[in-house]
């Protein structure tokens, strides 16, 4: 068991079952948590961003990677026709290639659903939808529920919800470790299964590494099914440093708990040149239990295009050209 893992089950002491009973416990929990050694973190994600990968192991990675794909739009514009366009493409990446992989989800606004849903008939792929007031979370509870139950309603099979940063930064602790214990019930189905709950941090406004941490562990304390960096809509969204300090935090938690949690950076991640860093991160850092699409994945609009371009290089000797691979 590593130090942190080891640490968290000491600062818990009788076990983590009762850490979120008060805010005070919650607090003396996530503040006992090591703190981040940040030419440490980043010293490490830099080193693991040199490894190349060669060609054989390059096509593995590639097809890999393209398995792991939220392809997502998430924007105002969106149409009907947009998001039917992006499932085509998640179902057939590459129309003259049969034996490209399929994406892992088409993640959309849960207006968009029932679209996406009905396009992907038939195929495996899951239809992700961002809920409770995504991007900012600035809404009343009950409104963060409905968009929730909505979504499932319409048939999602992934729920992408925010965290209360404001509440997070404010210290309020237990608000949030809350809200996430009462999505994921609202994450739940007639039938008593439920949709998989992927938490949304920002990394990018929670100022410090220590706070990822932090929020990683409350997150999975909450029942988070997979924690993930960045709603793609501010300045700083994943960096390998923060996926990496998220990568140790689950592999951590199923040291002292057994429970295994998916990981999610997203926004900006556009190239092949990346997705393989990436790649050798959770390889590195969790091995090949997380190396699949239900255990990793990548929250990205663009990417596809990228590693689409790069297979046929690497299946043909040349370029195709970015029109060949674009979505309209
Ligand atoms: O969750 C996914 C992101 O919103 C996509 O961000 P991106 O457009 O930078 O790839």
């Amino acid at each position: 068991m590593s130090t942190v893992a080891a640490n968290a089950l000491g600062v818990a002491g009788s076990g983590l079952q009762d850490v979120a009973a008060s805010e005070a416990s919650l607090r003396r929990f996530l503040h006992g948590l090591p703190g981040v050694d940040q030419v440490g973190l980043e010293a490490r994600a830099a080193a693991l961003g040199t490894r190349s990968i060669k060609t054989t192991a390059k096509a593995y990675a590639i097809d890999l990677a393209i398995s792991m794909i939220d392809l997502t739009t998430l924007e105002g514009a969106d149409t009907v026709g947009k998001v039917r366009a992006l499932c085509a493409k998640g179902r057939t990446p590459d129309p003259t290639d049969p034996t490209t992989p399929r994406v892992a989800a088409i993640c959309v606004y849960p207006d968009m659903v029932a679209t996406a849903k009905a396009a992907l008939e038939g195929t495996d792929i899951q239809v992700a939808s961002v809920a409770t007031a995504f991007p900012a979370g600035r809404a009343a509870l009950p409104v963060k529920l409905a968009d929730t139950a909505d979504a499932v309603a319409a048939g999602a099979d992934e729920i992408d919800m925010v965290i209360d940063r404001g509440a997070f930064l404010s210290g309020r602790y237990l608000d949030v470790f809350n809200e996430i214990v009462a999505v994921k019930e609202a994450c739940k189905r007639p039938d008593g299964s439920s949709a998989h709950l992927k938490v949304i941090f920002e990394t990018g406004e929670l100022q410090t590494y220590d706070n990822v941490r932090r929020v990683s562990w409350l997150a999975m304390l909450a029942g988070a099914d997979f924690i993930k960096t960045s709603t793609g809509k501010v300045a700083v969204n994943a960096t390998p440093p923060v996926t990496l300090l998220m990568l140790e935090a689950v592999r951590d938690f199923r040291a002292a708990t057994g429970v295994q949690v998916g990981v999610k950076p997203a926004g900006g991640i556009r190239t092949t040149k990346d997705a393989m860093k990436y790649l050798v991160m959770v390889n590195e850092t969790l091995g090949d239990d997380w190396l699949t699409q239900h255990w990793f994945r990548f929250g990205a609009s663009s990417l596809l295009n990228d590693l689409l371009m790069q297979r046929q290089k690497l299946a043909t000797g040349r370029y195709s050209g970015p029109d060949y691979v674009t979505v309209d």
